[in-house]
């Protein structure tokens, strides 16, 4: 049997890790691709030697682990030097997430789900068969990063700015979920979805 391949999205803080817990919950496998790119930038990779050889000695911690406040301060801030960072992490990030899906393909799993921030800015359309889009009003968002992050506004809407928006995600989307409302009422559209694909509930 063909496995499908669901993209997960959104644009950041939408609610892209609630939904994916749903679907982990119904013992769907998810690949995150959050959790690629931190291996791909794990003490001693190739990845974060390239990271310290742009950004400075400042990019890497005493303990060897990545200074992701001193990276995201540099990349936010300034499109070029997100353009560097992700030069190098994008092809790596890539290569991570191809084997995972060819693994679960191997396995002949019926679904997969890849939870992925930048799906349409790293050009994952064709790699997936649908596009779910987690939908939140960019008032919601913005208060939901900046709460959870702690970050000012000003670094809230620089992190926001980074990725399209999410209105021009939703018009590109196969599916939406609007996640501005309970926890709860979004899930009701993540468990409708997945009987329009005749998958169980298996929860
Ligand atoms: C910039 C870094 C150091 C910030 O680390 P931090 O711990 O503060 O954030 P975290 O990794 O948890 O990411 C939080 C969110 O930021 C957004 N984000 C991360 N990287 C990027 C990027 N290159 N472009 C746009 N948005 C991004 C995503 O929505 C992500 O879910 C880190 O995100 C990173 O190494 N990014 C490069 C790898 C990448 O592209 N990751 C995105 C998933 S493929
Ligand atoms: N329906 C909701 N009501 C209230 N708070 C919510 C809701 N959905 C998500 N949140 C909160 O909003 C924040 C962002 O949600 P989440 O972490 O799921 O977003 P994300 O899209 O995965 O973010 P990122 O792009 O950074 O990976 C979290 O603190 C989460 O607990």
């Amino acid at each position: 049997m063909n496995t499908m391949i669901l993209g997960l999205t959104g644009s950041i803080a939408t609610g892209k890790s609630t939904v994916s817990s749903f679907f982990r919950k119904m013992n769907i496998p998810v690949i995150d691709a959050d959790v690629v790119a931190r291996q791909v930038t794990a003490p001693n990779s190739v990845a974060l030697l390239q990271i310290k050889n742009h950004f400075g000695d400042d990019a890497i911690n005493d303990d060897g682990t990545m200074n992701r406040n001193y990276i995201a301060k540099q990349v936010f801030s300034d499109p070029a030097k997100l353009a560097t960072l992700n030069k190098i992490t994008a092809p790596l990030i890539r290569a991570g997430i191809i084997e995972q899906l060819e693994k679960y393909k191997t396995q002949s799993a019926k679904l997969v789900v890849l939870d992925m921030p930048l799906l349409y800015e790293q050009h994952y359309e064709n790699i997936v068969d649908q596009v779910m889009v987690v939908y939140t009003t960019e008032e919601l968002q913005l208060q939901r990063l900046m709460k959870r992050n702690s970050l000012t506004i000003k670094a809230a809407k620089q992190r926001i700015a980074a990725q399209i928006t999410i209105d021009q995600k939703v018009q590109l989307a196969d599916v939406v979920i609007d996640n501005s409302g309970y926890v709860a009422e979004t899930k009701k559209q993540v468990v409708k979805w997945l009987e329009d694909q005749s998958f169980r509930n298996e929860e």
